[in-house]
């Protein structure tokens, strides 16, 4: 068993550099979760000395890694954005502060050099969403746009896979750059950190960590903006999704889901809260249509919606294996009947958004 008290004794023996205190004193250990062998923390410090902080991130790892029982560690550097409100607010309790930064909200900052920001989102796990995501980001691109993936998918991040990239981005005068793979921009939290430990990720740490990879990241200069992100987000419906949504700027949003009524119920969830929070749905999209799961589900459900229908995509073996082996098969296969309907999409979409 691991308790709080023993990682924070543990995280004070690592030294910060700057203040010469031990990291929880001097304030750096900041939405701590312990729970069962895991630990779990933001250092949150300012952009210019992400660098100087790297190895003390590494060494806070290797210092919770050892604590007998401890399985499962992440603690994740994150540039602290210039606009960002002081770190600690006078007068809260230890207690208080331990929950992190969430209670001073995110600000809603548009990437810099990004012309428009896409959400592909599902109401339901394991729809596509990921797959959708990254073919139609290639499609975009084939088309001739600049294209960028964020996978803000914390608790499954997949795009690291999907596109087959790996390894923690370059710091460049205190900004992400981005990977590239086949011809698109990509960053994920899955890069930023081991996959399954952004599972223990509560909803601000995510809102937190998806805002930084979203603003800190250099997709496009002034000389050469990026022409749309699409962000891949955590499925699903509930409060960690709300905020995201509520704090990312966003001009419009697909919705996948597969044609199931199940999936469809948590397609009309989701489109209910792009709704409220003002985000246009820009359509539909029916993924694993077929044989197996039925067909023309999404189309219905789109017309009961009032949103428009974006088309559909078959259950197709390729499409999967393409996406085990790194490679979207709209990049893979640019002729083959899948491509063409990601185009097809690609070109509703771009047409909606005025690319
Ligand atoms: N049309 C399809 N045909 C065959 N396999 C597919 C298709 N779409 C997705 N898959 C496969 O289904 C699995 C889940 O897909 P994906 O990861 O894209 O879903 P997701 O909705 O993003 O999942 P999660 O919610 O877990 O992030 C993957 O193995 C993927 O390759």
């Amino acid at each position: 068993m691991t308790d709080r008290a023993a990682v924070l004794a543990v995280l004070d023996a690592v030294t910060d550099p700057r203040s010469g205190q031990g990291l929880a004193t001097a304030g750096l250990v900041q939405g701590l979760v312990v729970a069962d062998g895991r630990a779990g923390f933001v250092m949150e410090v300012p952009a210019r000395e992400t660098a100087l902080y790297a190895p003390v991130r590494d060494a806070a790892e290797a210092a919770l890694k050892a604590m007998p029982g401890m399985e499962r560690v992440s603690v994740v550097l994150t540039a602290e954005a210039v606009t960002a409100a002081p770190r600690r607010t006078a007068g809260l309790s230890k207690a208080a502060t331990d929950q992190g930064r969430p209670k001073a909200p995110v600000p809603t900052e548009r990437p810099g050099h990004v012309k428009r920001v896409l959400a592909v989102a599902s109401g339901k796990g394991g729809v596509g969403k990921s797959t959708v995501s990254v073919n139609l980001a290639a499609a975009l691109a084939a088309r001739g746009l600049s294209v960028g993936v964020l996978d803000a998918d914390v608790y499954g991040p997949s795009l690291p896979t999907m596109l087959g990239v790996s390894g923690q981005p370059a710091y460049e005068d205190g900004a992400m750059v981005p990977h590239v793979a086949h011809g698109l921009k990509a960053m994920s939290v899955g890069l930023l950190t081991k996959a399954e430990d952004a599972m223990i990720w509560r909803g601000p740490m995510a809102s937190q960590a998806i805002n930084q990879m979203l603003t800190q990241t250099r997709w496009g200069t002034a000389e050469a903006p990026l022409d749309v992100l699409v962000i891949d987000l955590p499925p699903g419906t509930g409060d960690v999704q709300l905020t995201l949504i509520q704090k990312t700027p966003l001009d419009g949003a697909v919705i996948v889901s597969t044609p199931q009524e199940v999936a469809l119920a948590d397609a009309r969830r989701a489109h209910t809260l792009f709704e409220k929070v003002g985000v246009p749905t820009l359509g539909l999209i029916e993924n694993m249509s077929g044989e197996v799961f039925g067909t023309g589900g999404a189309e219905a459900e789109a017309a009961r919606l009032g949103a428009p229908y974006l088309g559909d995509l078959p259950l197709d073996g390729a499409l999967r294996r393409a996406g085990d082996a790194g490679k979207p098969l709209v990049a893979d296969e640019p002729e083959g009947d899948v491509a063409r309907r990601f185009d097809a999409i690609a070109a509703r979409v771009a047409a909606v958004l005025g690319l």
